[in-house]
Order: C-alpha cells, then structure tokens, then sequence
C-alpha cells in the first residue's frame, strides 16, 4: 500500500508544534532525522535514551499518511491546525509501501574484523573466506538494538576482542559486555573462545535482540542479560563497555568496580576529542591506557590495576 509522505526541515523549538498539527491531521508516523547528520558530533550519534527524543537544532521530520490522502487538502488542514508555523517549505511525495525496519538488511553485508572475527547478517549466505575452521562467526539480526557492527565504535571493540583472541587472553574466560545492544560485542566474544558472557543494557530492546540473537547463534546458554539494576555484583577478566562518552564518564565507578584486578577495559563510544577526559577519569583504576581510532572514534583499552 503506498503513503503520503511529508517531509520538512523544523527546529528544535519549532518541532513539538509541528508534530502535533501533524498527528491532529492524521500522520501514521512522525519520525525525525538530524539534519546535519554528515558533521559527527555527540547530539548526531546512537540512539536517545529510553523513552526520550532525539532533539538536534536542526532536524528533519518526516511523517507518513494513509495514501489516498489528498495533499492540498493536508496542506490547508496543517494551516488551519497552525497557521502561525510555516508549512510552505514541506515537500510531499507518494512512496510505496516496504519494511521500513527491515529494509536497510538489504544493505548489510557479510563484515570481518581483525583476523578472524565475522558479523554476517542472519539471512545472509556465509562469505567462502568465512568457511575455515577457526573463524569465529556471529549471525546477527539487530532487530531494534544498536550494533550491526557498521558503526566505527562497534568496529573497534570487535577488533579488539579478535587481538585478545589472538593472544589467547579470551580463552575459557567470562566477559562482560556494559551496553549490549545487539548483543554483537558479548556474542563475538564468545566465538573467539569465552566460556560465559554478561549482558547489561537499560534499553529493553536491546535485552530482547540479544537473547534472540544468542538464540540464533546458538549461544543461549553461554549469556545472561539484565537491565543495570538486575546484574550481579562481581567482576570480569574482560569487559567491554561501548557506551557514550558522558555515559563512560557517569559509570566510571560502576564499570570499573566490574574488572577484575589484573583484567582488560575497553570503551567506545567515544569520539575524537572526548578522550583525554576519560583517561584522566579512568586512571585511578586502570594502567597501560592505550587509544585506538577509527574515523572520528576513538577506542580506550587498559588494564585494571592489581
Ligand atoms: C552504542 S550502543 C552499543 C551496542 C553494542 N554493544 C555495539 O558495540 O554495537 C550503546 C548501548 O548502550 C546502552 N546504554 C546506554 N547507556 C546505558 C547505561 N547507562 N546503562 C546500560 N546500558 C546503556 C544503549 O541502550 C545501547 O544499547
């Protein structure tokens, strides 16, 4: 079934009006993008807190109605709705119906990372180089959850689970993935060798992307996943912590608190900018800080002091 599709570009103080003319109008949807999503910076990344909206300065919005709606008619209904708000700039479009959710795995391609670790999207068919006894593959659907392993943060971690991997330092042990997401850092890990992985995400979403894709990997038994409040108290040889930076900063404690003496930290999340902050924050507890970057991210590793 085809929508009407409006689309505008709206300010962050403006954006609360418009939406609601245009829900008062009848929009199906009302989704909004940042509108200058080619400058990375923290307010354009990940995803907003539960239950919040992204608000960048500039955004645009997008809101979809039944098709057979006529657009002059809209157009003059959003102006009686608000007359004060100008409606001029809207451009309006019939689009066909699809998978809105689902039409970017389309787009997702079979990814390795480092030497032996492969993210390959679960209705894809394994790449050939992927077909060798020692790669360690993840079959993943992100459903909801962030973690794909397209973005440079998940990158990151991802190798740098493979270089533990390739040291042997995975082997065996429990890992604890802080932000799960998709579950895509916890589930790697426990390809590359881990006996046990820990979950935590305060997004409920996550929690249920990750179990699925645990399922999917036949990894069920190897996982546990909670919200913050429900993880147990105790500490890992291996954590992994691809939050924002702010959140890293909050969390100091809490993540630290969770690495054994003697084990590894890495964090992402990070942008380029952000991390001498960190180091600072995080130094009391960890030595051998070392940084990684991958275009405008950056990855902090270290060692939690014995
Ligand atoms: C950038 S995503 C990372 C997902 C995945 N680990 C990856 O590397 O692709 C960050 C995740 O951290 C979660 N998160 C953010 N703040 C958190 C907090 N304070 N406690 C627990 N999880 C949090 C988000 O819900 C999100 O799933």
């Amino acid at each position: 079934m085809p929508w009407l599709q409006l689309t505008l570009p709206v300010s962050q103080s403006e954006h609360p009006r418009f939406e609601s003319a245009l829900e008062d109008a009848g929009a199906l949807s009302v989704t909004l993008a940042d509108a200058d999503a080619e400058t990375p910076d923290e307010e354009a990344i990940f995803e907003p807190g539960v239950g919040e909206t992204p608000l960048w300065q500039q955004m645009v919005l997008t809101a979809l109605f039944e098709g057979d709606t006529d657009a002059e008619w809209l157009l003059s209904e959003l102006n009686t709705l608000d007359g004060a708000l100008d409606w001029s700039r809207s451009q309006l479009e019939i689009v066909e119906d699809q998978d809105w959710e689902r039409a970017w795995l389309d787009q997702f391609q079979p990814m390795r990372f480092g030497q032996r670790t492969w993210i390959v999207p679960w209705n894809h068919d394994l790449p050939v180089e992927a077909l060798v006894d020692d790669a360690a593959v993840v079959r993943l659907d992100p459903g909801l959850a962030f973690g794909s392993g397209t973005h440079p943060t998940t990158a990151l971690c991802l190798q740098w689970l493979d270089g533990l991997a390739d040291a042997g330092q995975l082997h065996d042990i429990d890992v604890l993935d802080f932000g799960c997401g998709s579950g895509i850092l916890a589930l790697a890990a426990l390809k590359l060798g881990a006996k046990h992985a820990v979950g935590i995400d305060n997004d409920p979403q996550a929690i249920i992307a990750t179990q699925d894709n645990a399922e999917r990997n036949g990894l069920a038994d190897h996982i546990d996943v909670y919200l913050p409040g429900d993880a147990p108290t105790r500490t890992y040889p291996v954590v992994v912590a691809n939050i924002l930076a702010s959140a890293l900063d909050q969390l100091a404690e809490t993540i630290s608190a969770h690495v054994a003496p003697g084990g590894v930290l890495a964090m992402s999340g990070i942008l380029k900018g952000q991390e001498d902050e960190l180091l600072i924050r995080y130094a009391p507890w960890f030595e051998g800080l070392h940084i990684a970057q991958q275009e405008d991210w950056v990855r902090i590793s270290g060692r939690r002091r014995g």
